[in-house]
C-alpha cells in the first residue's frame, strides 16, 4: 500500500454535497463521473496527497443505496493506492483478507479497482486502488 487514495462518502444528494465541502474544504471538486458498473454518480476534491469521493445511488440495487438505506449518509469506505493489484490481492488473499472481487474492476478516476469485505478487516470497507496503465 503506497497511500490512503480517497476517503469514499456516502451521500443522498451529489450537487448538495459538493456544495457542502466546497464551502468545508475552500476549494471546488475537481471532476465528477459516474461508474454504471457501480451504479454510482462520484465527485472528488483533491486533499494535498488524498481525496474525497463523494458518492451517490445511481439506483437502487447499488452498493451505496443500499448502504444509506441501512445506516444514512457518512464514511462508506478508506481506498489504499497500490503499484500492483493483482500482487497485492494474492498477498492479501494469503493473509487470509475476504476478497470480493478477486478480477480488478473499472473504478473511477482511471482506476482499477478491487475491495475487500468488511468482516475481514475490522468494520472498514476497504478499497485497493491501481492507477490505470496508459
Ligand atoms: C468503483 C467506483 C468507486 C471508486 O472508488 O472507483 C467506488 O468506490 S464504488 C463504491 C461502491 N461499491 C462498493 O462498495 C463495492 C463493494 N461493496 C460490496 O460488495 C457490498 O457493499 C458489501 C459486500 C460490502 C456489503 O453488501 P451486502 O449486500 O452484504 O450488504 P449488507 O448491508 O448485507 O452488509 C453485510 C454486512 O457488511 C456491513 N457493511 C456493508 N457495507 C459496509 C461498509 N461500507 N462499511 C462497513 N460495513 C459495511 C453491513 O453493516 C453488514 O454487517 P452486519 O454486521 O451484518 O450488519
Ligand atoms: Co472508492
Amino acid at each position: 500500500m503506497r497511500k490512503i487514495e480517497h476517503l469514499g462518502i456516502a451521500v443522498s444528494d451529489l450537487e448538495a454535497s459538493n456544495n457542502l465541502f466546497e464551502k468545508l474544504l475552500g476549494k471546488a471538486h475537481y471532476k465528477e463521473e459516474t461508474v454504471e458498473g457501480e451504479g454510482v454518480s462520484t465527485s472528488f476534491f483533491m486533499i494535498g496527497e488524498t481525496k474525497i469521493e463523494l458518492l451517490e445511488a445511481t439506483r437502487d440495487t447499488s452498493a451505496i443505496a443500499k448502504f444509506i438505506g441501512k445506516k444514512g449518509e457518512g464514511i462508506h469506505h478508506i481506498a489504499f493506492d497500490v503499484e500492483d493489484i493483482e500482487a497485492e490481492v494474492a498477498r492479501l488473499k494469503g493473509e487470509g483478507f475476504e476478497i470480493l472481487n478477486e478480477t480488478p474492476k473499472e473504478g473511477a478516476d482511471n482506476k482499477l479497482v478491487v475491495f475487500l469485505h468488511p468482516k475481514s478487516t475490522n468494520g472498514v470497507l476497504v478499497e485497493l486502488c491501481q492507477e490505470k496503465k496508459a
